[in-house]
């Protein structure tokens, strides 16, 4: 049983192109330290030495006993040498909407955390009963469908706030595994109340759960997940050129590669990448699209807010160019236009929409593009402008863009995404990781 959590601290620190530090968030719950133990235990090895690790504890401040369970928590990172901080939930609390309150504070503290501790990742203990647990709430609320998630449930990464990635993973094992792994190192946790307390949506669902027996269905395990994930980005890497946020160009030809469902998985996440989205498209649109993939004609398909426009030279990947957003920004405001750039304004009040694409044409010609390809994406690239007319002094803005979606935090999509950058914004050299973070000058 034990093998099997330290394996998955294995993979997971495996699976970063380069050591990083990592901040663990531990609630002194049993997944959290086990996750902190086995990451501790794993990143020992000769061959991971490079990670650090650095832990915190949010006290929320809703049980008295709060303060003295993080306190508990600061000493057995300790014990481990692992630096520790402990950040409070200050002020009034929301009478409704305790728990979704206290989440979004808690990653915003783990995030702000992150940031003082240097770390580029913050890992959750999250587990497959957690992972059920999501999936049956969602299932009760209705949510499956439509968003083309369903059963696919909790991602196993998600870039908080478009900032700073949360990275889960004991996404695919069971809390038993766990406890288990603890007892065999004879280290105790404690557990919260309110994990048992039927007035939380999520304590009953655990209770039902538990009950039944019953599982729900899963579309993939996050070991497979993560496993399609890897393969998927490594698969397409090869093939696939990215430019920035607008457009993809895959020279090779589908016919059979759709049949592949990791092939198929990374051009969906391409799709949800270029689209603006942050999920896969549906499975009845993932159908219909290989379907069209699969024969030879020139020809143009949208779906999921994307235009697939095959020619002779290439399959190319843009938005499609239909309901594109206006933003305005106030000066040194930054905002998310059509889910793929995001734009911080300077020292001016700024427009954003589409449309009146010169300098992206060109840029896009310049890298290599078909001009008609050119001309449409650079259609649905972000036009920038200041609010007021006649302000065009100086620099207005920057732009990111934006490479966030689930399970994309992996070496081959990191690599692509370095690439869309270089080539987009036509730099020598890769950026420094983590890549999300590049900010590129645009002239007023
Ligand atoms: N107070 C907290 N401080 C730091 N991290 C937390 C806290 N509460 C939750 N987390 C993180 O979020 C993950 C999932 O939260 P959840 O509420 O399901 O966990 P829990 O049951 O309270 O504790 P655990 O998962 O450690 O057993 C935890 O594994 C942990 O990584």
């Amino acid at each position: 049983m034990s093998d099997a959590v330290l394996d998955a601290a294995r993979i997971f620190l495996n699976s970063f192109i380069e050591p990083r530090r990592l901040l663990v968030a531990v609630s002194g719950g049993s997944d959290s330290k086990g996750l902190l133990l086995a990451l501790h235990h794993a990143s020992q090895t000769e061959a991971r030495k490079g990670f650090s690790l650095v832990a915190c504890t949010i006290d929320h401040r809703l049980r008295p006993e709060s303060a003295s369970e993080a306190e508990a928590v600061g000493a057995f990172c300790t014990s481990l040498g692992v630096p520790h901080r402990i950040y409070r939930w200050e002020g009034d609390k929301p009478r409704t909407g305790l728990q979704a309150a206290a989440r979004n504070k808690r990653y915003e503290l783990l995030a702000e955390a992150a940031g003082a501790l240097g770390a580029e990742c913050i890992a959750t203990g999250h587990t497959l009963d957690d992972q059920y647990e999501t999936i049956a709430m969602r299932g009760a609320r209705g949510a499956e469908g439509g968003q083309g998630q369903g059963g696919a449930g909790m991602a196993a990464t998600v870039l908080y706030g478009r900032r700073i990635w949360v990275l889960r993973p004991f996404l695919g094992l069971r809390r038993t595994a766990i406890r288990a792994f603890l007892e065999a190192e004879g280290v105790g946790w404690s557990d919260d109340p309110s994990n048992v307390n039927p007035v939380f949506e999520r304590a009953r669902v655990r209770a039902d759960l538990a009950a039944s027996g019953d599982v729900p269905a899963l579309r993939w395990s996050a070991a497979q997940r993560s496993a399609s994930s890897v393969r998927a980005a490594a698969l397409i890497s090869g093939h696939v050129r990215v430019y920035g946020a607008l457009v993809a160009e895959i020279a090779v030809p589908l016919a059979g590669k759709m049949d592949d469902p990791d092939w198929c998985r990374g051009m969906m996440s391409l799709a949800a990448v270029l689209g603006g989205r942050d999920h896969l498209p549906a499975g009845a649109t993932v159908k219909r699209l290989s379907g069209f993939l699969k024969s030879d004609h020139p020809g143009r398909m949208t779906a999921a807010r994307v235009v697939f426009d095959r020619r002779s030279s290439g399959l190319y990947l843009y938005r499609e160019p239909r309901n594109l957003p206006v933003l305005d920004l106030r000066p040194g405001e930054r905002g998310l236009w059509d889910g793929r750039f995001t734009i911080a304004s300077l020292d001016s009040a700024l427009t954003v929409s589409a449309g009146d694409g010169g300098v992206w044409q060109q840029r896009l010609i310049d890298a290599g593009l078909p001009k008609g390809v050119a001309m449409r994406a650079s259609q649905v690239a972000p036009h920038i402008v200041p609010a007021e007319a006649g302000n065009t002094g100086g620099d207005t803005a920057k732009v990111e863009c934006r490479i966030g979606l689930y399970d994309t935090f992996l070496p081959g999509f990191d690599r692509i995404m370095a690439d869309a950058i270089a080539v987009l914004f036509g730099r020598d050299r890769y950026p420094a990781p983590p890549v999300h973070d590049v900010l590129t000058e645009l002239e007023g």
